[in-house]
C-alpha cells in the first residue's frame, strides 16, 4: 500500500502579501501591514518535519502538473479563470474575487500547479502505482466556486480532481469529507446538483463563509441528499469530532459507496489555531483519518487522497498533518507530539448536548444518500 506525496518549492512563491492578517493592508485608513495569515510558514515547516521524521523516505513522491485549461474549465467558469491569471500578470498581484483572497504575480500558475497536484495523484491512484495520497498544496480550494476565488482559495483543488477523476478514470462515484475549520462552500456548491459526488463538511458553525454550511443545505435537483453539513459549537473538541465521524461520515460513506474518497485536509480545527475556537489535537486527526483509511480500504480498495487546506498554527499545523501522512501510510509515529501533554486537559472535555443535538440533526439526514 504505497502512499504518494505532493510537495513543490513553487508552492511556497505563491505570494499574499503584507495583508493585515486577512486584510489588504492600507496605512492609509489604518490598516497595519502584517504578513497575511495565509502565509508559507505553516506549509514550509510541515514539509521539513515530514522530512526529518523519516516518513518522506517511505512515501512515494510524485511530481505535480500544471493543470491545462481543460482541466480547469471542468470546474470553473472561462472569466474566472481569466479573472486570476490577469491579477497574476499584475506586477503588484490582485484579488480571487472576495478582497479577502490575495493573487500574488505569477500565482496563475503556482495555483494551476496546486491543483496538478492534485491531479497527478488521481492518476497514480487510478493507475495503481499509490493506494493513498497527500498533497501538500498551496494556495488552498475549498472555498472556490466555480465562478470566485474566495477565503485564500483561487481554483478548487479537490473539485477538479474529483471531475478528471470521473472524466478520464471512470471513477464515477466520488466522496469528498472536509474537516477544515471553515465549511468546504465552494465544493459544496459545485456538486450541489450532482448525484454522483457525495460533499460532506465538517466545520464551526457560522465561522466562514457567513451564514453557510447549515444543516439545511442538503444537495438539490438530482443532488438531493447528496450534501451533509455539520455546523458543530465553538470550542467543539475530540468527543465532537469523532462521534460525528462515526454517526455521520462513515455510516454515509457507507451508503454511498464510493470509487475514491478525497479528503479536504484543513486542520485549522486545532487547538491551537488562530483562524477557528475548536479544539482538536494531533490525536483526533490520527483517529479521524484512521477511519476514513478503514473505510477507503472496505468500500473503494483503500484509494483516498487528501489535500492540504487550512492549518495556521507554524508549530502545531507540522504535527497535525504529519499524523494525518502517518495514518495514510499506516506506520507507527516517528516523533511524539510534544503538545501532548501541555493540551491533553482540556482537550478532554467530554460530548455536550447541544453539540451531539448538531450531530443527530445530520445524522437525521444521512438515509436520504442513494
Ligand atoms: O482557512 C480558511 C480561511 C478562513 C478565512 C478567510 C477569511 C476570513 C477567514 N478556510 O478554510
Ligand atoms: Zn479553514
Amino acid at each position: 500500500m504505497a502512499t504518494g506525496y505532493v510537495f513543490h518549492p513553487e508552492y511556497l512563491w505563491h505570494d499574499t502579501g503584507t495583508s493585515a492578517g486577512v486584510l489588504p493592508a492600507d496605512p492609509t485608513a489604518g490598516v497595519q501591514p502584517a504578513v497575511h495569515i495565509e502565509n508559507p510558514e505553516a506549509k514550509r515547516r510541515t514539509h521539513e518535519l515530514i522530512h526529518l521524521s523519516g516518513l518522506l523516505a517511505e512515501l512515494l513522491v510524485v511530481e505535480p502538473r500544471r493543470a491545462t485549461m481543460t482541466e480547469l474549465l471542468r470546474v470553473h467558469t472561462p472569466a474566472h479563470v481569466q479573472h486570476i491569471r490577469a491579477q497574476s500578470d499584475l506586477r503588484g498581484g490582485g484579488d480571487a474575487g472576495d478582497g479577502f483572497s490575495p493573487v500574488g504575480h505569477g500565482s496563475y500558475d503556482i495555483a494551476r500547479l496546486a491543483a496538478g497536484g492534485l491531479l497527478a495523484l488521481v492518476t497514480a491512484v487510478a493507475d495503481g502505482d499509490i493506494t493513498t495520497g497527500y498533497a501538500l498544496t498551496r494556495p488552498p480550494g475549498h472555498h472556490a466556486t466555480a465562478d470566485t476565488g474566495m477565503g485564500f482559495c483561487l481554483f478548487n483543488n479537490l473539485a477538479i480532481a474529483a471531475r478528471h477523476a470521473r472524466t478520464v478514470h471512470g471513477l464515477a462515484r466520488i466522496a469528498i469529507v472536509d474537516w477544515d475549520a471553515h465549511h468546504g462552500n465552494g465544493t459544496q456548491t459545485i456538486f450541489y446538483a450532482d448525484p454522483t459526488v457525495l460533499t460532506i463538511s465538517l466545520h464551526q458553525a457560522n465561522c466562514f463563509p457567513p451564514d453557510s454550511g447549515w444543516t439545511h443545505e442538503n444537495g438539490t435537483a438530482q443532488g438531493a441528499g447528496h450534501a451533509l453539513n455539520v455546523p458543530l459549537p465553538p470550542g467543539s473538541g475530540h468527543a465532537a469530532y469523532l462521534q460525528t465521524m462515526h454517526q455521520v461520515v462513515i455510516p454515509a460513506l457507507d451508503r454511498f459507496g464510493p470509487d475514491l474518497i478525497l479528503l479536504a485536509n484543513g486542520v485549522d480545527a486545532n487547538v491551537f489555531d488562530p483562524m477557528a475556537r475548536q479544539m482538536l489535537t494531533t490525536a483526533t486527526y490520527r483517529q479521524m483519518t484512521r477511519l476514513l483509511v478503514d473505510a477507503a480500504d472496505r468500500l473503494c480498495h483503500g484509494r483516498l487522497i487528501a489535500a492540504h487546506e487550512g492549518g495556521y498554527s507554524p508549530f502545531y499545523t507540522p504535527y497535525c498533518v504529519l499524523a494525518v501522512l502517518e495514518e495514510l501510510t499506516g506506520t507507527t509515529t516517528r516523533i511524539t507530539d510534544p503538545y501532548a501533554t501541555i493540551v491533553a486537559a482540556y482537550t478532554s472535555e467530554p460530548l455536550q448536548p447541544h453539540q451531539q443535538d448538531v450531530i443527530d440533526a445530520a445524522a437525521d439526514l444521512v438515509p436520504r444518500i442513494t
